[in-house]
């Protein structure tokens, strides 16, 4: 396994303490307001229009959250996919058909209950990335266990559309060899065309 650089490792562990806390220190009324808002943003892409199939992600505590985007999703007859985590730090992507029923994962995630149909990140039309921090750059940074620097290796670039609080976005995050880059990023307040892009 090629080992990323200590200094490297460091820096990224350093910024996601920080934007973890000031996520955490969200209120939940404030990220309601701002789903309502992520969610008229997202519908509003092109790229959601067109798609028939869309991974997005069941939010943990403080981050982005995606559940009016789901709802909506699903009133619009697309189909909508969930992460599931497998062995060796893969993903798969699980079709979600309602919003109750799920099942406590770690971090306080809620995961899909079994059964579930899972397809190839190939088939997917638009993937909803989640991030602790982003870069207008088109840098992301994640929770840090690289799932979806794995996963993304078979997603093609511009089908990558990030989902972050407008305060996670900055500059540049320090990023590696494994880190994989995004074309779009989408806040609550805006959207952005990444260097990338
Ligand atoms: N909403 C959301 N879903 C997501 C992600 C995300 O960032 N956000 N992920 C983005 O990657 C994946 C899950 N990422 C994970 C990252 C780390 C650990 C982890 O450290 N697990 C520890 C237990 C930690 C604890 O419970 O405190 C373990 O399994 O030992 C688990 C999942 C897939 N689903
Ligand atoms: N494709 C890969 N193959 C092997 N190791 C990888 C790959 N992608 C990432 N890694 C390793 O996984 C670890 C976590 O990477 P990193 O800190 O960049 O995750 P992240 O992007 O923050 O998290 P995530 O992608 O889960 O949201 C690092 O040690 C990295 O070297």
């Amino acid at each position: 396994m090629i080992m990323e650089e200590p200094l490297l490792i460091y820096k990224k562990k350093e910024l996601r303490k920080k934007m973890l806390a000031l996520r955490r220190a969200l209120s939940t009324d404030e990220m309601d307001k701002m789903a309502m808002c992520l969610r008229a943003n997202i519908v509003s892409l092109p790229q959601y229009k067109k798609a028939n199939r869309i991974m997005a992600f069941l939010a943990m505590r403080g981050e982005s959250n995606l559940d009016p985007l789901i709802e909506q999703a699903l009133a619009d007859e697309k189909e909508i996919y969930i992460p599931v985590c497998l062995p060796e730090r893969q993903m798969g992507a699980g079709r979600l058909f309602s919003m109750s029923g799920f099942t406590k994962g770690p971090l306080g995630l809620r995961n899909l209950p079994a059964p579930y149909t899972m397809i190839g990140p190939e088939d997917l039309d638009l993937v909803l990335v989640p991030a602790v921090a982003c870069g207008v750059d088109g840098t992301r940074l994640g929770m840090g266990a690289g799932y979806y620097d794995r996963y993304l290796e078979r997603v093609s670039p511009e089908k990558r559309v990030s989902v972050l609080w407008d305060f996670q976005v900055m500059d540049s995050v320090p990023n590696g060899i494994y880190d994989k880059y995004i074309s779009k990023i989408v806040t609550e307040k805006r959207i952005i065309i990444t260097k990338r892009g």
